[in-house]
């Protein structure tokens, strides 16, 4: 299933068209620092000197996971699907961000353990009622790793047909950042103390319990590929969100990253997919231990730092006005000589 892709590098042709034009702008060269960065980032991956910031959607994908049942969480397994009827009544954290913006979002069940009644509006596209245990055993089985990917593929490839080019993936599902530590380990190869973190509030011996655990998985559950490690350790939600990736900069759209489970998604996509980085924008760092080497890894550098640690998409929401400010300020901006500000002799 992830064979399918074809994901390109950018298209650097009209890179110094785009340099000039931003070295252009009533500025002093380089004063809109990392905005700029972006600006240009986006003008390559749209092909054009004229970007455009088209229905940006904060998509959240929701999954249990069977490790809860080694209480590596402080929270039941039951928030998760009532923190996804939180998001349908438009209550949670993600809700007010994007209200705030007006930006649209899709709720997904990915996977949770609950009977949604269908009429609600979200995205039904359950695999299964929670994955597996993994401590005993891999969290899916292979069909349902394939169903995963094209089930998230398939979503982002609709939000696409209807107009969207940036698209912002968020989560939620307790357990997940066990998931997430796993995956970090698996992929990167830092060691489980540095991948593991408090997630939703472990204290200090929860976190140890959580640490233990995660490595004893490790041990019992051999996996090699980035599709196998996927499969061990990843739950539906995260599986989903590496199918809607690689389909998303498949069809050259920006991509917001927003923390440390969004993140762990995205090192599998990296993994199979290197060039996938360019197309992504990594919105915040988070507070869950883990986050910053993680980016670090993948050479990242977030937009923002505000010790967020929640999830939902939420820091990708707060984002998404930084790097529409971006994409404004490269059309709307004055050139010196439009403007007649005298330019600076040694440019
Ligand atoms: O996005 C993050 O960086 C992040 C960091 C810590 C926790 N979370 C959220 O907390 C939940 C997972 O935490 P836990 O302790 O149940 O593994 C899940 O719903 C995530 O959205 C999210
Ligand atoms: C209340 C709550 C809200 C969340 N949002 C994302 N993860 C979450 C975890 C909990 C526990």
């Amino acid at each position: 299933m992830t064979s399918k892709f074809e994901i390109n590098s950018l298209n650097t042709q009209i890179q110094e068209q785009v340099q000039h034009i931003i070295n252009h702008k009533t500025k002093p060269l380089g004063a809109l620092g990392i905005l700029e960065d972006l600006a240009l980032r986006i003008c390559l991956i749209q092909e054009t000197v004229s970007p455009k910031i088209a229905s940006p959607t904060v998509v959240v994908f929701a999954g249990d996971h069977g490790i809860t049942q080694e209480g590596v969480s402080p929270y039941p397994q039951e928030v998760s699907w009532q923190m996804v009827m939180n998001f349908i009544a438009g209550g949670a954290a993600i809700n007010v961000f994007t209200k705030q913006n007006g930006w649209d979002i899709l709720v997904v069940d990915a996977g949770v353990n609950h009977d949604f009644d269908p009429a609600l509006p979200l995205q039904h596209l359950k695999v299964a009622k929670g994955t597996q245990n993994f401590l005993h055993s891999p969290a899916m089985t292979k069909a349902q790793l394939d169903e995963a990917l094209e089930k998230g593929a398939n979503l982002v490839q609709k939000i696409h047909d209807q107009g969207s080019n940036c698209i912002a993936f968020g989560e939620m599902g307790i357990g997940n950042t066990s998931a997430a530590a796993a995956i970090m380990h698996k992929i990167t190869g830092i060691a489980m103390e540095a991948c593991a973190g408090r997630g939703t509030g472990l204290n200090d011996e929860g976190l140890e319990k959580k640490i233990a655990i995660l490595k004893q998985a490790i041990i019992n559950n051999p996996a090699y590929t980035p599709e196998e490690i996927l499969q061990t350790f990843g739950g539906f939600e995260i599986a989903m969100i590496v199918g809607a990736m690689l389909s998303a900069a498949q069809q050259k759209m920006l991509i917001v990253v927003d923390g440390f489970i969004v993140s762990s998604a995205l090192l599998i996509a990296h993994a199979l997919y290197p060039q996938i980085l360019d197309y992504c924008v990594f919105a915040h760092q988070s507070d869950e231990t883990g986050h910053k080497q993680m980016l670090q890894f993948l050479k990242a550098k977030p937009l923002l730092n505000l010790n967020m640690r929640l999830g939902e998409g939420t820091g990708a929401a707060l984002a998404l006005p930084i790097i529409q400010a971006s994409v404004n300020f490269i059309n709307e901006m004055s050139s010196f000589e439009s403007a007649g500000v005298r330019e600076s002799e040694d440019r």
